[in-house]
């Protein structure tokens, strides 16, 4: 029977408790969490099968997933590395930065195979109760395996089936580049938003209430957790400080524009974020019907857009919607094509591998 253990089993540990339960209730499910409530409730709903004390009961397990915040990852990675782990065993996180972490693995024996994993969505509420199956459909999970065999990470992916994730594999560092940018950012400017807003009404406390949805909109993530953003930000902290410092840069480059009333500028200002957002595509991610998507890697050359929709042309495959998706200036692109359907999605695998592209999606 195979055995997960979960240590941390707050939003998104349970999350994924819930949907492996799912794909296979036969799974045994055990757990470790500081907070003995959440424990006593996962095993109540039947999210888990047992509940333990401490991360030394892992010995048994088959797979290890971290779930807890990311500091406390990197030291349950210092203690798995001095137990007696099962051989064979695959032990992955869910952190929210990965260049520390992976870092951290190092120090594991060679008979276990870490994966670093990061389910990109999630809520700005915490805990058990508010995890669901369901949470990250559609969604990215990113997949930070520098030393992992293709037959360890789809055994993973087989674990998290239910998911119904977009896989995509990045390296330590594209990857705290990239949420650096659209995830830890984000948060900071929200967070310093209703800081500032709050001195600005200290006198006049009903000041924030009246609030309509722009601000509500820009500030929800706000109300995340401070303990599990503390540790992000502390593990990721040279590429925030310089994605922090190109964000003033931009809100200096208003502010002046704003002060000499130069309209051209300000109007720009508008309608280039205007375009990129209206890009973006819907808001919510978890529970929208399932799209067929691949990743493809393209070489940074002129025409290589071209090429591969000539090659599903010919062979007269249907795309639905074609996505150009930039990590870094550096590297190769990632073109996402999506199709209206599985049949679609595997003819147009086989053509490409066939053609020699990289197909980087896994499902
Ligand atoms: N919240 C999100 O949107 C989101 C999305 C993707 C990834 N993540 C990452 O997932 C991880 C968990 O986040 P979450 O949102 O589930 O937080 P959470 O607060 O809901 O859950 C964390 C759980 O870990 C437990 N815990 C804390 N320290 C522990 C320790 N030393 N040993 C055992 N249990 C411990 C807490 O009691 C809690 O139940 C974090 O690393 C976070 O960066 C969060
Ligand atoms: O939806 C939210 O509330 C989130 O903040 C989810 C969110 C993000 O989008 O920044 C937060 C942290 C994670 O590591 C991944 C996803």
């Amino acid at each position: 029977m195979t055995e997960v253990f979960i240590n941390g089993l707050g939003l998104i540990g349970s999350s994924l408790a819930r949907a492996i339960k799912q794909k296979d209730s036969q799974i045994k499910i055990v757990a470790a969490d500081l907070n003995q409530h959440a424990l006593e409730y996962a095993k109540k709903q039947k999210i888990i099968d047992e509940a333990v004390g401490s991360l030394r009961n892992a010995a048994t397990a088959d797979f290890i997933i971290l779930a807890t915040p990311v500091d406390q990852i990197i030291k349950s990675l210092h203690q798995l590395s001095k137990l007696s782990l099962k051989s064979g065993t695959i032990i992955t996180d869910v952190g929210s930065t990965k260049q520390q972490i992976v870092a951290a693995a190092k120090t594991l024996p060679t008979q276990v195979t870490f994966i670093s994993g990061h389910p990109m969505a999630g809520s700005h509420k915490t805990g058990v109760t508010a995890g669901r199956a369901n949470l990250f459909e559609n969604a990215f999970y990113f997949i930070v395996a520098p030393n992992a065999s293709q037959v360890a990470i789809v055994k993973l992916q087989n674990l998290l089936q239910q998911l119904h994730v977009k896989w995509l594999e990045l390296t330590p560092e594209q990857h705290d580049r990239l949420v650096g940018q659209i995830s830890h950012l984000p948060h900071i400017i929200a967070a310093a938003l209703v800081n500032q807003t709050q001195q600005a009404f200290i006198n006049s406390p009903l000041g924030m209430r009246m609030a309509a949805g722009g601000f509500k909109s820009i500030t929800r993530i706000a109300a995340a957790d401070p303990t599990m953003w503390s540790a992000i930000l502390q593990t990721n902290a040279t590429i925030i400080a310089d994605q922090l410092r190109a964000y003033q840069a931009e809100l200096t480059k208003i502010r002046q524009a704003i002060l000499v009333a130069d309209q051209k500028t300000i109007y720009n200002f508008f309608a280039s974020a205007k375009v990129s957002r209206d890009q973006l595509g819907p808001e919510k991610i978890g529970g929208l019907p399932g799209f067929y998507d691949l990743f493809i890697n393209i070489p940074d050359r002129v025409g290589s857009i071209a090429d591969v929709t000539r090659i599903l042309a010919v062979k007269k495959i249907n795309l639905v919607n074609l996505h150009i998706l930039e990590i870094r200036e550096e590297i190769d692109g990632i073109l996402q094509l999506t199709f209206m359907n599985e049949k679609s999605r595997a003819a147009a695998k086989k053509i490409l591998n066939e053609q020699h592209y990289q197909v980087i999606t896994r499902k």
